[in-house]
């Protein structure tokens, strides 16, 4: 790595330290209270992409919360796939089927339902991912463990991807790396930011 790219992972880690912070002191009620307003965003993006097979995921508490929207995708009919981790940083896919554990290792909701062909992911029409933080200019930080940026570089064909953060959470920019994946969107309970990518 060379000194500008550690300085660039030194910027993120410390960003990534500080939003988490924010979130563990805003609490689940904080983050549940705007759950219909963020629903209703997911909504008018699926709906507006007609999109019927979705990538996303299943929210923590302090996260922003995909539960109400993944209720209403599963009365829609629309096929849901979420991300399972592997023991080698990598992510599966299963379908969404209403059943959920928590991973042991790194303590995140997960469906119990069986691995899919990784290929099966290259067949949604939209991708929603998690983030710690967002830029306008379709930066993103995630969670710090590269999945979301390795499974995007991997994909032959990639569907819009959309990042899900706080309005909180949305910037100008964040620091990113080459490695980084942009996105071509982020939606926030109050609306849903286009990328300069579209
Ligand atoms: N709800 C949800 N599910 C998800 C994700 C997510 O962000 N949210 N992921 C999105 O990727 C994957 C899990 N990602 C994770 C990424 C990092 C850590 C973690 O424990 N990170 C370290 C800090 C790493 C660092 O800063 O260098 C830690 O918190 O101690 C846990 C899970 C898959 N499933
Ligand atoms: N496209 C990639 N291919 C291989 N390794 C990668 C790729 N992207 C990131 N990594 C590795 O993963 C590690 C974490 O990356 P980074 O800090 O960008 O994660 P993140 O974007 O916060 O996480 P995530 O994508 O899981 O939400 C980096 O040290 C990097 O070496």
């Amino acid at each position: 790595m060379s000194e500008d790219e550690h300085a660039i992972e030194d910027a993120k880690r410390a960003l990534r330290r500080r939003l988490r912070t924010e979130r563990a002191e805003r609490g689940p009620t904080w983050a549940a209270e705007r759950a219909p307003a963020l629903a209703a965003r997911l909504q008018e993006l699926t709906g507006s992409l007609e999109a019927r097979t979705i990538s996303a995921y299943l929210s923590t508490p302090d996260e922003p919360d995909t539960r109400a929207f993944l209720t209403w995708a599963a009365a829609q009919g629309i096929r849901v796939l979420l991300p399972v981790i592997r023991e080698d940083g990598l992510l599966d896919w299963a379908e969404h089927d209403g059943t959920e554990t928590i991973e042991a290792t790194l303590g995140m909701p997960e469906p119990t339902a069986d691995a899919l062909a990784p290929t099966e992911l290259e067949s949604v029409d939209l991708m929603l991912i998690p983030a710690t933080a967002v830029g306008r200019d379709g930066s993103r930080l995630g969670g710090g463990r590269g999945f979301f940026d390795k499974t995007i570089a991997a994909m032959a064909e990639c569907p819009p991807v959309y990042a899900v953060v706080h309005d909180e959470e949305l910037f100008d920019s964040v620091p990113h790396a080459s490695y980084d994946q942009p996105v071509d969107g982020v939606v926030t309970p109050s609306g849903i930011h286009l990328t300069p990518r579209n």
